[in-house]
């Protein structure tokens, strides 16, 4: 089986490149980065190391790398031949990699008649639907049509922390021994693909927003908050009584806006909230507050982690969130040079102010209650 993966970060490494080899697949990674992309032609096998005490090692084989900006016609070639597609490149480069996957695609369907399934691993609802929407964007009717007929575009949910990479050898990666991974099955076209390790479920929407509101607006509050009090690892910054206490009260906040939308049982969504916590302080990973406050124009996002289960809470509850208001206020300050989104946002607040840059960014209206009670974090 032959499987093409776009983005051979940690993800695409320290995930789904691992389980796809070990559900048998022989995986082609498209990418951009001509380092990694001639590491893995050259030796053709990487390592993942598991972060527990034991530091188990499992080595990925049957790996080839493609460079689609110097290499799109054998990146076309290599889609047109799949068993089946996934990306892990972040939610902004989805409309990059569309046109290439539609001339795949295209080629594709001129000879080959079995149906493939392409599946978006990002950390965003609906990541799947968009790429598929860009992907459209580069096709006629008629071909709109076929693809309709034969390609599937399941969203999907993923989980586990893979931290930035400081390994000697480039390609091994670190991840933490934790994974889900969940699949929408009614979008599915032909035979669900054979991976391991992939859990799939009729309604995808409860699992990915219970994952990304909590998941991820608690490593949001912690990456956000503990940038603004100076430190420089989640870990550290969870150590400080007034991150994790912001982070509680978040993570109540959103749950209590996720129990009563999904009618989740609260006990059991209390112990996934302390299972996530743990995750957040595993000893044996070193985890940067810039990683996981990268790209704040896209945390603060009408869908994403911070307003959406605000905005949530308050239709539920009919109150204004405290914690998850403090979060939007730190992410508002982020201001990690590093961090393109992160100059971008400040730069808008130098011009418009505050409050015009956190509506515009989240498209939360004027007057609104949630918007007063971030500035009054500020
Ligand atoms: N790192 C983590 O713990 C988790 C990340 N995610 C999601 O997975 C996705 C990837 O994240 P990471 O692996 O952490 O990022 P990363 O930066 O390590 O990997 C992204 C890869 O995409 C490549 N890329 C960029 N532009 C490209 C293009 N035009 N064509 C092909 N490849 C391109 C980059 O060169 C890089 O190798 C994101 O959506 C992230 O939110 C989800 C769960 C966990
Ligand atoms: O990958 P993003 O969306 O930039 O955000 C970082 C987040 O993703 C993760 O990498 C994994 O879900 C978390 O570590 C963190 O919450």
């Amino acid at each position: 089986m032959e499987a093409v993966h776009f983005g051979a970060g940690n993800i695409g490494r320290g995930f789904i490149g691992l389980l796809l080899y070990q559900s048998g697949y022989d995986t082609t990674f498209v990418d951009v980065n001509d380092e990694i992309i001639r590491a893995i032609n050259e030796k053709k096998q990487y390592s993942v190391v598991l972060a527990a005490e034991d530091k188990k090692t499992i080595t990925v084989k049957n790996i080839s790398a493609i460079n689609s900006v110097s290499n799109p016609e054998e990146a076309a070639r290599a889609i047109a031949e799949a068993d089946i597609i996934t990306t892990a490149v972040g939610p902004n480069v989805l409309p990059i990699i569309s046109k290439l996957i539609a001339q795949g695609l295209r080629e594709r369907v001129k000879t080959n008649k079995q149906p493939l399934n392409i599946i978006a691993c990002e950390n965003m609802v609906g990541g799947t639907k968009l790429l598929k929407e860009n992907i459209y964007q580069h096709c006629t009717s008629e071909e709109k049509a076929i693809l309709n007929e034969m390609i599937g575009f399941p969203n999907a949910a993923v989980d586990r922390i893979v931290p930035n990479q400081t390994n000697e050898e480039l390609l091994q990666v670190l991840v933490e021994p934790y994974y889900e991974w969940v699949v929408e099955a009614p979008a599915i076209k032909g035979e669900k693909p054979p991976i391991n390790g992939i859990t799939f479920v009729e309604d995808l929407t409860p699992y990915i927003e219970r994952k990304l509101f909590t998941v991820n607006t608690g490593h949001a509050a912690a990456a956000y908050v503990g940038y603004h009090l100076g430190y420089r690892t989640i870990i550290d910054a969870m150590k400080d009584v007034r991150v994790s206490d912001t982070i509680q009260g978040a993570l109540r906040e959103s749950g209590e806006a996720l129990i009563q939308t999904y009618q989740f049982d609260r006990e059991e969504h209390e112990k996934y909230i302390e299972t996530i916590l743990s995750r957040f302080t595993n000893p044996f990973i070193s985890d940067e507050v810039t990683r996981v406050a990268r790209g704040p124009l896209r945390k603060l996002g009408a869908r994403d982690r911070l307003v959406r289960p605000a905005v949530m809470y308050m239709e539920a509850t009919g109150k204004v969130p405290v914690y998850l208001a403090k979060v939007i206020a730190a992410a508002l300050a982020f201001n990690h040079e590093a961090d393109e989104e992160a100059v971008q946002l400040q730069e808008m607040i130098a011009n418009q102010g505050v409050e015009a840059t956190l509506q515009e960014i989240s498209g939360l209206e004027a007057g609104h209650p949630l918007v007063a009670s971030v500035l009054q974090e500020m």
